[in-house]
């Protein structure tokens, strides 16, 4: 939720932007990952590799869950590779396709609008075909080439693109936030724009996240949202909780509100000035069981989405519900053409809560193998504590039917024991189901040429804005207006992921050279309070904002030259992707999405022209990251021209949505080609 929007500079805002609890690995993530995944990277043994109810041991490794009625749940472990099995697909894809074409020849007419003030009277209509039926658009399947991911490569993509999709599915995206209605981080982005992209493919798409309310100006955001005057029991936490829904129909997209007094409270999703909240698991158990029941029970627009959905469920918060699938669902026959799939915005917060809490969970007792953790000895904080927890997103990631991140690179970084976070091993061993796509970004939101937000507009081809932008930004953050001085931005979340520590280290040699600094965060107190003194240390060169401001974010976006991103890991990142977009050239490390996503700089190819978008760093040293933007702001101030092309490359990119829409659809295909996960 954009809490803390006051555009009060230095005014402290809400804190932690995720609740979960655990995050205590070391994380150093620098090596190529390998071309191809060799048999032997698995470190299962063939019977472990049975069984998918691991026990996870921290980083140690796990063993099989061998307790009575667990041995059913056997997980078939997929033996062919996606590429393979992609191979198979398209003779079953087609067999599929032609009958159920001769099934159903009409679509459904879905989609219907109640009006704006609930009396019930329908407003308008879409004809939508029923989830998983086919449409042919003429491209030719067979034709494709595909990367090592197994997704096709953007040459393809360019020939589908503008099309509507071949098949169309009901998906159900469950996540703590969405923009604009509740955002601390990238997950709200994401989850704001994806399901707009995919509706406008063709598919119903319908997007569950919580009605928070937390009495700021940003409840309005909910102002559409309409009761839907349905009433759910969620059986949880050793009682009956009473959950509503709120819908707002916006985009083509169903935006569904969770509603519970336990959203209503001061702060972000996740925390308050004092921390995270101590009922996370709460709050975020009944946002599960919420989204599970909403394709059966809300007749949207009409009609419910029904049994045969998708789930995207996202990050830790929204894990049970692929577990819920398994273990609720699935038994009693419901659900059993639905699939589900983890996309994994950020590893390092995972939902680990005591194992006492596994009864509050809402799931059958013989479950709890699936979200079993255990830590190693010497993550625990006594002799007598036997390490035992429950682990969320442990319990999708053996749950869900397959797994996706939102880069290429994190998807690999994710099965080294650097970047995996204790989970390493359990998803090195669903590799065949793992995939990475990098996320895309809203063009009209993020758009220098018609940005609202902006002092001046300005385009690849007419550059004249940027510069009024940048007096516009020294303007309003107090800075000598120096159109001259490379003026260095930084935006984001103030933890450890992101390198606040390495910025702190190296800001006395950074403020020796003649440069600007801005930087926008806000989340761990000692650096907000880090912040505050380095801007009375140097007045005329570093300005530090604390708090979540949007409309700043797009300032300093468009305003400065340089964005520093020094992120220890990156799942993806989009502030390098908004800054490209505005001509203003990242520096960032070379690690999982930053790397996928900019060009290291060579001014020598191409006849001197040079190529690259920005400059990528490793290691993840003060000395590494110094040389990096000291090769920035000599390049910004000697040559000129190079300048101009490393903006210009970075504007003229396809940051679109419809790129990863198109390569969301191949997983979904993958999906529903498999059986579903039962027990
Ligand atoms: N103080 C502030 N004021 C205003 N706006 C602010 C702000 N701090 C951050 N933001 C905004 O929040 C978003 C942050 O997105 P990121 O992708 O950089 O990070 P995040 O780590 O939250 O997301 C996780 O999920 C996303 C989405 O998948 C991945 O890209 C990423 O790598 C992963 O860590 C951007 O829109 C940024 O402008």
């Amino acid at each position: 939720m954009v809490a803390a929007s006051s555009s009060s500079s230095l005014s402290s805002s809400s804190t932690a932007s995720s609740s979960s609890s655990w995050s205590p690995f070391a994380l150093m993530v620098s090596s190529k990952p390998p071309p191809q995944w060799e048999k032997d990277d698995l470190d299962l043994n063939p019977v472990q590799a049975k069984f998918s109810n691991f026990t996870v041991v921290g980083q140690l490794g796990y063993a099989p869950f061998w307790s009575g009625r667990s041995r059913s749940r056997c997980l078939r472990i997929r033996a062919s590779v996606s590429g393979g099995r992609r191979g198979s697909s398209s003779q079953d894809g087609n067999s599929a396709v032609e009958d159920e074409e001769k099934e159903e020849k009409k679509g459904l007419l879905l989609g219907t609008e109640l009006d704006g003030y609930g009396s019930g009277s329908v407003v308008g209509f879409n004809l939508i075909p029923q989830s998983g039926k086919v449409e042919f658009n003429g491209v030719n399947d067979s034709s494709k080439e595909t990367t090592t991911n197994g997704l096709e490569d953007s040459e393809d993509i360019g020939r589908e693109k503008n099309a509507k999709t071949k098949v169309t599915h009901n998906i159900v995206f469950v996540t703590s936030e969405a923009a604009p209605y509740s955002k601390t981080g990238g997950l709200a982005d994401v989850c704001g724009s994806l399901p707009i992209a995919l509706a406008a493919r063709g598919h119903r798409v319908m997007v569950v996240s919580p009605k928070y309310i937390n009495g700021t100006p940003a409840d309005k955001k909910f102002a559409n949202a309409v009761d839907l005057d349905r009433l759910i029991k969620v059986y949880c936490f050793g009682g009956v909780q009473e959950v509503g829904f709120f819908h707002e129909y916006r985009d083509g997209v169903d935006w569904v509100f969770v509603d519970h007094p336990s959203y209503h409270r001061p702060g972000n999703p996740y925390g308050d000035i004092h921390g995270a909240f101590g009922d996370n698991q709460f709050r975020f158990t009944l946002l599960c069981h919420a989204a599970c029941e909403a394709p059966l029970v809300l007749p949207l627009g009409g009609f419910t989405y029904g049994e045969k959905c998708l789930f995207l469920v996202n990050d830790w918060h929204a894990s049970l519900v692929p577990i819920l699938l398994a273990a609720k669902y699935r038994p009693y026959g419901v659900y059993k053409d639905a699939r589900s799939i983890l996309v994994i915005h950020n590893l390092a917060h995972q939902g680990v809560e005591p194992a006492t809490t596994y009864m509050n969970l809402g799931l059958p007792p013989e479950w709890y193998g699936a979200v079993e953790w255990v830590f190693p000895t010497w993550a625990r904080k006594h002799a007598l504590d036997t390490g035992q927890a429950v682990n969320l997103l442990k319990g999708a990631v053996v749950t869900a039917d397959r797994l996706l991140t939102v880069s290429q690179g994190y998807s690999w970084e994710i099965t080294t024991a650097e970047g995996g976070y204790g989970l390493n091993g359990l998803i090195s061993s669903r590799r065949s189901v793992l995939n990475g796509i990098t996320n895309g970004i809203d063009v009209a939101e993020w758009d220098p040429s018609s940005d609202e937000h902006i002092a001046c507009h300005y385009s690849a081809e007419n550059l004249n804005g940027k510069a009024q932008c940048k007096i516009a930004l020294q303007k309003e953050v107090g800075l000598p207006i120096r159109p001259d001085c490379p003026l260095i931005g930084f935006i984001g979340r103030l933890d450890y992921q992101k390198g606040i520590d390495l910025i702190r280290s190296a800001i006395p040699e950074i403020m020796e050279d003649e440069v600007q600094f801005v930087m926008l965060g806000s989340g761990d107190p000692e650096f907000e309070d880090w912040m505050r003194a380095t801007e009375s240390a140097y007045k005329d060169k570093f300005r530090g904002w604390v708090g979540f401001n949007v409309p700043i974010s797009h300032k300093i976006t468009a305003g400065c030259d340089i964005l520093l991103m020094p992120s220890r890991f990156e799942p993806c990142g989009l502030n390098q992707l908004y800054a490209m977009r505005y001509g203003t050239v990242p520096v960032v490390h070379d690690t999982g999405g930053l790397r996928d996503t900019v060009e290291n700089f060579n001014p020598f190819v191409q006849e001197g022209h040079g190529e690259g978008t920005g400059w990528t760093f490793s290691p993840l040293t003060k000395e590494s990251m110094l040389a990096a933007l000291r090769n920035a702001t000599r390049t910004y101030r000697e040559h000129k021209p190079s300048w101009e092309g490393l903006m210009k490359r970075g504007m003229q990119r396809d940051y679109t949505w419809e790129n990863a829409a198109i390569q969301y659809e191949q997983v979904f295909e993958w999906a529903f080609l498999d059986p579903p996960y039962v027990s």
